[in-house]
């Protein structure tokens, strides 16, 4: 468990120095281990014995067996559910990448403080809380502690040069996993990843371009709503972006930095350290998944805490997706973000759980077994 004054090494993550940064990372990168086998192949005997042919329960019996490896029990319990909401802005939307204004960015911030946001109405209706965080607003909030955790003010304006610099794409992956150790020193147990952020569909297929190595235009769509013309427009700031900042997909925090975001930075940062923490964590559409793609180039382990929820409009979003082994589990045409998929997948994996704990055994209800 992490301590609440010292957070892998460090004391205070805003004055850290470049290599204080670096080797809490390494740290946290290399304590995520793998599932507990043991454990899951437990769990799947557990499931076997229910009255149903083997396996029939399909992706149900496949999330109750990765809960079981990650707590490392045959007998796993969510606690306390919560969305991790990071809210970064992006330079880049001065080369008009997006369809909406910089602005709604802050908006929306303080529309999640305010619990009338779609992901406030899904996550309530799945019994899970709202974590917002102000990661890199580009303009001030109303009260300084609202950016208590505040990286900088929006990302630099990539396709001119990096978006952020080394150092604070690490204080951003670090400071994510603070909040996650926020959440999990509290309860939680299961997490999913939100985000808000104007043009952030951009830095996210930068990245998919890169550590896939997709083509720009496989993996780039029209974010909040762009018409043809822009998309074309958005595919060539993508790939001016790639070209001047030399991006190198084997140096993963150097390509965040470069082409990256804040907010995609700080979601690394939720998963490595869920990943650390043995906490199971619900990816959203596309910005959640390049930072998936992310986490998984730092500390490849890191996948298998993973749980894949909605299939996004973007289709970048399937390419890393696919690149991480996962598959979409709900196909709902959805492109919001803020984490809405993600929630909607609370109470599946709460049902795979149920099956395991609460449906019969072919003994416990004379059932005759079989070959099925
Ligand atoms: O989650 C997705 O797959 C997704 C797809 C399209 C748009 N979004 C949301 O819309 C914003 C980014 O879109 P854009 O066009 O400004 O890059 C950002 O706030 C995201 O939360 C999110
Ligand atoms: C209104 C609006 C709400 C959002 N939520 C996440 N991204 C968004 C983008 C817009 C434009």
């Amino acid at each position: 468990m992490s301590s609440l004054t010292k957070f892998h090494g460090l004391e205070n993550l805003k004055n850290a120095t470049g290599q204080e940064l670096e080797i809490a990372l390494q740290e946290l990168m290399g304590g995520i281990k793998a599932l507990d086998q043991e454990a899951l192949a437990g769990m799947q005997s557990r499931v076997d014995a229910k009255i149903k042919p083997l396996g029939s329960l399909g992706v149900l019996e496949d999330i109750a067996q990765q809960l079981a490896g990650i707590f490392g029990t045959t007998h796993p319990k969510i606690n306390k559910k919560a969305v991790l909401l990071m809210a970064g802005d992006h330079g880049v939307v001065v080369e008009g990448v997006s369809a909406a204004p910089q602005e709604i960015t802050k908006q929306m911030f303080y529309s999640y403080l305010n619990g009338g946001a779609g992901i406030n109405v899904l996550a309530r209706n799945a019994g899970a809380d709202v974590i917002s965080t102000d990661i890199g607003i580009a303009t001030p909030l109303d009260a300084p502690e609202l950016m208590a955790y505040r990286v900088k003010n929006g990302t630099d304006n990539m396709a001119k040069g990096p978006a952020m610099t080394r150092q604070e794409a690490m204080l951003a992956i670090l400071t994510g996993a603070r909040i996650a150790a926020n959440a999990i020193d509290s309860g939680v147990n299961l997490l999913a990843t939100g985000e808000v952020g104007i043009g952030n569909t951009t830095p996210s297929a930068a990245l998919i371009s890169v550590f896939t190595g997709h083509s720009v235009e496989d993996v780039t769509g029209r974010g909040t709503g762009l018409k043809d013309d822009a998309l074309i427009n958005k595919q060539t700031v993508i790939k001016c972006a790639i070209e001047i900042n030399q991006c190198n997909p084997d140096a993963p925090i150097d390509t965040l930095a470069k082409i990256g975001g804040l907010e995609i930075a700080a979601l690394v940062g939720a998963i490595l350290e869920a990943s650390y923490q043995h906490v199971p964590i619900i990816l959203d559409g596309i910005i959640s998944s390049a930072a998936a793609i992310t986490a998984a180039k730092l500390a490849p382990l890191s996948t298998s805490y993973m749980i894949a929820s909605h299939s996004s409009e973007e289709l970048g979003q399937h390419l890393a997706l696919h690149q991480l082994g996962l598959k979409p589990r709900l196909d709902f045409h959805m492109r919001l973000g803020e984490g809405t998929g993600a929630a909607l997948m609370f109470p599946m994996v709460e049902a795979a759980l149920k099956i395991a704990d609460e449906m019969a055994t072919f003994e416990q209800a004379a059932v005759t077994t079989g070959d099925f």
